[in-house]
């Protein structure tokens, strides 16, 4: 169609162990490439491709596509990456052929990292992005001491680290803390013996329902145990047949009763219109054409919205750096990984995104991270309800319950009773 090709390579998490959101997240990327190629006011004169191939979520074999897609021509102007694992060696290397990297499906803290990954972006919120939610709740409901137990994976721990900061900052205390490689049955024992009354549980979907059968057997729960629980295990993740546990569903859904969840939100709520001019009603129905079956048995779907808009971060950048590049007669298509005034004019076009995607606002910090809103639910009879939402930017807490809706016993007590001081 005489359109000059601007090409970007892709790796996607489609098979592999351990999370294989490329399956629902490809067909979200190749929609919102459809929808920006026929932009006339977008990169006007070019049309968007892709190269891509599945890095099964391996940091090894990401590497070797990276390589592959950089020493096979056509020359790609940006990386387009998915799972943390692979995104890591990619995100580390990339700046030396001076390109930029944006994944969509990348949670782990330990890529908030200018050193070691100066040209990364996300449009997938660092699972750091719980805690200032965390705080936030406990300020709320008046809660200054919380317990922290952790599953021994980097994830987490950044995770817990970072949490200890924000208690820090907040003038809060973490009074007790657990952690478990593979057997938590000791680490729940820890938080027992301390009467551990709010607690954060930072762990896989595995050994959620591990412990919380050890929390049933103890009875270590009730309306004066507060769980903050990872809200993005599928919503039915306590009911699943496991062979590690003597416990039913409703054995857990006990234990349960009442927990707080928190998740990057990734799909707006409400039905305002996106960048796109498409609504989140709408998106949904157009994936539900391009999944065949059950959207909830597909890996990566509720990341959907979030690879969608990380095309439109890139095709907004790229257009954006044409606007820059043409006062000085350079253009798109004189890239080449050697063109450092090139990648630069994209690396600072990336770094002031600022629209409305379907997963809310796309804006990154000075580390490439994802500013957004989390949703916070709350589990009552084995269901979870939305409860509110926080945005840490502007400190905006949305809750749409009520405080009675919330904790019909009364606000759970932090438990730690100041001790009275002997004269
Ligand atoms: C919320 C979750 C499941 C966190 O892990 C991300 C995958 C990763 O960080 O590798 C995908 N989204």
């Amino acid at each position: 169609d005489g359109r000059i090709i601007l090409n970007f390579g892709a790796i996607f998490p489609m098979t592999g162990k351990s999370w294989a959101g490329g399956q629902g997240c490809k067909p979200a990327v190749e929609m919102a490439l459809k929808d920006v190629n026929e932009r006339s006011d977008i990169l006007p004169g070019y049309k968007l491709k892709m190269v891509w191939n599945d890095s099964e979520c391996n940091p090894g074999l990401g590497t070797n596509l990276f390589y592959n897609l950089l020493y096979t021509p056509p020359i790609k102007i940006m990386m387009l990456t998915g799972c943390s694992a692979a995104s890591t060696p990619v995100a580390e290397a990339a700046h030396m052929w001076n390109l930029n990297v944006l994944a969509w499906g990348a949670s782990s803290p330990a890529l908030s990292n200018r050193e070691r990954f100066p040209t990364f972006f996300r449009t997938h919120p660092s699972a750091t992005l719980h805690n200032p939610t965390r705080i936030r709740l406990c300020k709320e409901w008046n809660w200054t001491k919380i317990s922290v137990i952790q599953e021994m994976q980097e994830v987490f721990t950044s995770t817990s680290e970072d949490l200890e900061k924000e208690v820090a900052k907040a003038n809060m205390t973490i009074t007790a803390r657990a952690s478990f490689q593979t057997e938590p049955k000791t680490a729940v024992g820890n938080l027992i013996a301390q009467d551990a009354r709010i607690i954060v549980g930072v762990f896989y979907e595995g050994f959620a329902r591990r412990i919380f059968c050890e929390v049933y057997n103890k009875g270590f729960y009730g309306p004066n145990r507060v769980w903050f629980l990872i809200g993005w295990y599928p919503d039915n993740w306590y009911k699943k047949q496991d062979s590690n546990i003597n416990c039913t569903g409703d054995n857990l859904k006990e234990a349960l009763e009442g927990h707080i969840t928190t998740e990057g939100m990734m799909l707006k709520p409400d039905d305002s219109p996106s960048i796109s001019n498409m609504t989140s009603e709408r998106f949904k129905e157009r994936m539900a054409a391009e999944i065949k079956g059950d959207e909830s048995l597909v890996s990566g779907y509720p990341e959907s919205p979030l690879a969608y808009d990380a095309v439109w971060a890139l095709s907004l950048a790229l257009n954006n750096t044409m606007n820059r590049l043409a006062p000085r007669n350079l253009r798109l298509e004189d890239y080449t990984y050697n063109n450092e005034e090139i990648a630069n004019e994209i690396y600072m076009s990336l770094n002031s995104s600022n629209f409305e995607g379907l997963s809310g606002p796309v804006a990154f910090t000075s580390t490439g991270d994802r500013l957004a809103w989390t949703q916070i639910e709350q589990m009552r009879d084995g269901v979870y309800h939305k409860i509110g939402y926080y945005s840490y930017s502007t400190d905006n807490l949305t809750m749409v319950n009520t405080t009675e809706e919330i904790w019909p016993n009364g606000i759970p007590k932090d438990g730690v009773e100041t001790i009275y001081q002997m004269k």
